[in-house]
């Protein structure tokens, strides 16, 4: 059967020019939407995420505050930190790349981030509302994901979509989000017994599990659209996600690569929550 690459970065990229034309009406009318980015310690994958923000910031005229801060900072610094920017009135989003070292409580610094600014979508009152249906800042990463089959004409509604991984930040809300769109939805995680007879019921099936090419051919249905959340390194120091490529890509009707696939999309859609959250701004 033949597979259908689904183009992230291409599809970030017509959302950016729409995003982008936001940002310049926003400007016009004296708004400048503004990001800021706090990064605890000297985790090179963290350093490369949030330099592909700030790229993406300043192509699109949102401007980026970064914060870096040393690895043995302590909680409560962070935390004062936070409270700052909470105030400060030219920063419309506030992040704080995860993970966090050991002597910070991640939770803590989650909810100290006002929900009015939270475009992680993380905080317990966006969560919440995510998951009543109501408006709020939705987790970049799912939502993201959500897009990219929109844009790819993958129809959700009817579905069995399946879930491998149950973090609070990518397999929980994701869940959540394909449930709304009419998914029948069954999470899957480490304790999951006969892991394959499950994703070999999916016909969307969504990775995120945090092992290199986990995922191969003896997962699938045949037809299946394949959405990789994973990024890796394999053997040869190559980015690779959690599913074996080149092992599924003939048995799918849609996957996306990594890199190009979800992780574009993560950072278009903290891009939009930012600017939704300046929105608020205008009278
Ligand atoms: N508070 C918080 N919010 C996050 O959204 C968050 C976080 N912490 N911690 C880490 C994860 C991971 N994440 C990625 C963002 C972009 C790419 C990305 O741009 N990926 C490129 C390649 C990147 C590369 O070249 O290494 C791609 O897939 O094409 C990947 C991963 C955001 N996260
Ligand atoms: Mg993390």
């Amino acid at each position: 059967m033949s597979s259908q690459l689904i183009n992230g970065k291409e599809i970030s990229n017509t959302i950016r020019t729409g995003i982008q034309k936001e940002v310049q009406d926003l400007i016009a009318k004296g708004i400048t939407p503004g990001l800021a980015v706090i990064l605890v310690g000297e985790d090179p994958a963290s350093h490369t995420y949030v330099a592909n923000k700030e790229k993406a910031c300043k192509e699109l005229g949102i401007y980026s505050k970064l914060i870096k801060l040393p690895e043995d900072t302590t909680e409560e610094d962070l935390l004062a930190q936070i409270k700052q920017l909470n105030e400060a009135s030219e920063i419309d989003g506030i992040l704080v790349q995860l993970p966090l070292p050991k002597q910070i409580n991640e939770q803590k610094v989650i909810e100290t981030i006002s929900p009015l600014k939270d475009v992680d979508g993380f905080h317990p009152n966006s969560v919440g509302k995510m998951l009543l249906g109501q408006e709020t800042f939705l987790p970049c990463t799912p939502h993201g994901i959500m897009k990219l089959l929109e844009y790819s004409n993958i129809e959700v509604a009817g579905k069995h979509a399946v879930v491998i991984g149950r973090s609070h930040i990518v397999g929980v809300p994701m869940g959540q989000l394909l449930l709304q769109h009419d998914a029948t939805v069954t999470y899957c995680h480490s304790k999951t017994k006969n892991l394959q007879e499950m994703t070999k019921q999916a016909d969307i099936l969504v990775v995120a599990i945090g092992r290199a090419k986990m995922i191969t051919a003896d997962y699938i249905k045949e037809g299946a659209a394949v959405i990789d959340v994973g990024m890796n390194r394999d053997e040869n120091n190559h980015l690779c996600g959690d599913v074996d490529f080149d092992s599924v890509v003939e048995k799918t009707s849609a996957i996306t690569p990594v890199p190009g696939g979800v992780g574009p999309m993560t950072i278009t859609m903290l891009m939009y929550n930012t600017v939704q959250s300046a929105k608020t701004k205008l009278a």
